[in-house]
């Protein structure tokens, strides 16, 4: 009110017509600040969240230490309730573990909290945010989107990559009949053998086709396949988890830490210099009139406004996101499976009935909802993806009725949601005839959160449906799978994603000859 006095005082010693005008413009600009502080208010006076107690300066960081912090952030859900607050130095973290509220932070709230924040690792290792699934959302991301979606991921890119899928599953069938024949009674390691095909597909995908070996020039030498793996896959998921302590106290950023800025910057060094010996040999390949019809092809024609490391990194992102979360999630069903005679009898029984004596294809996964439903609950139980990469809040905003101030993290625990006792009977245990029920619709691909929700859900998760459902109904199609004694107990994971600590070790024994 004072101010509005001020305001009419000043006007009367002024002319009249300017000064109605001013007055007019300032009364404006009063009332769209007095609405602004006053809907600030309000926001503030919804409850504060509840917080996880921890120590001054570190917060709850010591409580983290186990390289899982998705168990414990479920854990602290059944005390707090499904949005709390944690410190993690500096700052402040907020946790989502109940579908409602990780759905209201991507989905209703979503232009709040629509911006990553990384690790500096994960910094470094993404060339700044240049991955589709790492960047920011903005202009970039959905020009990049497009075009993972148009070239790989979407429903056309996968009907033309369908043979290779196809030839991938039948060469796990090959090897595993061949390792089954010359030695019957040995346990067999199946990930060994699902990982190179899975890879060889990512190959083929990106830079169009298995690429055995390739002579690096800045190396001086040829990588095999094994070691390309080792340089595009197993190093970057060893350095994503890699932890600078200096992301939880950025006043301390100046302070060197050699080691870690080394070891990332090795990876990355390494990962450039095979990218671009791969790209190299696929420009040769289109100078020779070579047509193969993959994502580097469609990266170079609109590279437009692309530069080099863009490019780089973007034909590495399915790569790396192929040769992943699908081997995670097809082995922990087919150890489930393995471990289960009664539903692994269940599924052969189904696809029995469907097949007959022929192979299983594609076409027919829609009639054999159980294996869907196995799927779907391997994803639920393993959360392939346990923690969504933190978001970051850019506006005050509000979630599960709390204030949610600008500048906090966010950590959508999907590990959390798909424990939640409130959502689901038993969570820990595996019974994927939970999802017959008739309440969900077989063809929905996100009956749980493991694929994510909003703008930012996964991409690939057409791509991971058909191949993790061929792979595991084939593999059951084909062989009888039991566990080696001592492998039921061993259930721990390690890695950014679920990854089995100890691969599965299974004797199989063949339900069809190899022909
Ligand atoms: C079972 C397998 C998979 C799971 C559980 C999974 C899970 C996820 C999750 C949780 C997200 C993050 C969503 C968010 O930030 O809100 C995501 C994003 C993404 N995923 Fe997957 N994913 C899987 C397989 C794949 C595969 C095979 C590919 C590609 C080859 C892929 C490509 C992507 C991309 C490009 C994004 C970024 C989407 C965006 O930011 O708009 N994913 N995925």
């Amino acid at each position: 009110m004072a101010l509005l006095a001020t305001l009419a005082d000043f006007a009367e010693k002024a002319p009249s017509f300017s000064a109605t005008v001013l007055i007019a413009g300032l009364t404006l600009c009063f009332v769209i600040f007095l609405r602004e502080l006053l809907s600030k208010m309000r926001k503030t006076d919804l409850p504060a969240l509840p917080a996880v107690p921890g120590l001054p300066i570190i917060g709850n960081l010591l409580q983290l230490k186990e390289k899982k912090p998705h168990k414990t952030f479920a854990k602290w859900a059944e005390t707090y309730g499904p949005i709390y607050s944690i410190k993690t130095g500096a700052h402040t973290l907020i946790v989502l573990n109940s579908n409602e509220v990780a759905k209201e932070a991507m989905v209703t709230r979503f232009s709040s909290i629509s911006s990553r924040n990384l690790s500096n690792a994960l910094l470094i290792l993404t060339a700044n945010k240049n991955l589709v699934a790492m960047s920011d959302y903005n202009d970039f991301h959905k020009m990049v989107k497009r075009y993972i979606l148009q070239s790989v991921l979407g429903a056309n890119a996968q009907r033309r990559y369908r043979p290779h899928r196809d030839t991938m599953v039948e060469n796990i069938c090959r090897h595993l009949h061949d390792q089954v024949s010359s030695s019957p009674d040995e346990a067999i390691n199946f990930r060994s053998v699902f990982e190179d095909e899975l890879f060889g597909l990512a190959l083929k995908q990106a830079v169009g086709n298995e690429v055995q070996s390739i002579y690096v020039e800045e190396l001086g030498t040829v990588l095999s396949k094994k070691e390309m793996f080792k340089v595009l896959v197993t190093d970057f998921m060893a350095g994503a988890i890699e932890v600078d302590w200096r992301d939880f106290f950025p006043y301390m950023k100046w302070v060197p830490y050699k080691s870690f800025e080394n070891n990332i910057h090795q990876i990355t060094l390494r990962r450039k210099i095979l990218m671009r010996a791969l790209i190299q040999k696929r420009k040769q390949e289109i100078t020779l009139g070579q047509v193969a019809n993959c994502y580097l092809d469609r990266l170079l024609s609109e590279s437009n406004g692309l530069t080099e490391d863009q490019i780089m990194v973007l034909l590495w992102e399915p790569i790396i996101e192929t040769s992943d979360t699908t081997l995670v999630t097809s082995e922990w069903a087919l150890y489930e499976l393995a471990k289960d005679p009664k539903r692994q009898d269940r599924l052969y029984e189904d696809i029995k009935n469907v097949c007959g004596i022929e192979k299983m294809t594609e076409e027919q996964l829609p009639l054999l909802p159980y294996l869907g439903a196995i799927f779907h609950e391997t994803l639920r139980k393993h959360s392939p993806v346990p923690i969504v990469p933190p978001r970051y809040v850019h506006e005050d905003t509000q979630l599960g009725g709390y204030f949610v101030p600008k500048g906090s993290q966010i950590a959508i625990n999907i590990f959390g949601c798909n424990m939640d006792k409130n959502r689901w009977e038993d969570p820990g245990e595996w019974i994927p005839e939970r999802f017959l029920d008739e309440k969900y619709d077989p063809t929905d691909l996100y009956k749980t959160m493991a694929f994510g929700a909003g703008k930012r859900v996964c991409a690939g998760s057409l791509q991971a449906n058909l191949i993790a459902c061929m792979v595991i109904g084939r593999m059951v199609q084909e062989f009888e799978w039991r566990l080696e004694e001592g492998e039921e107990e061993k259930v721990d994971t390690v890695g950014l994603t679920t990854h089995k600590l100890h691969p599965m070790q299974a004797i199989l024994k063949p339900r069809r000859s190899s022909a």
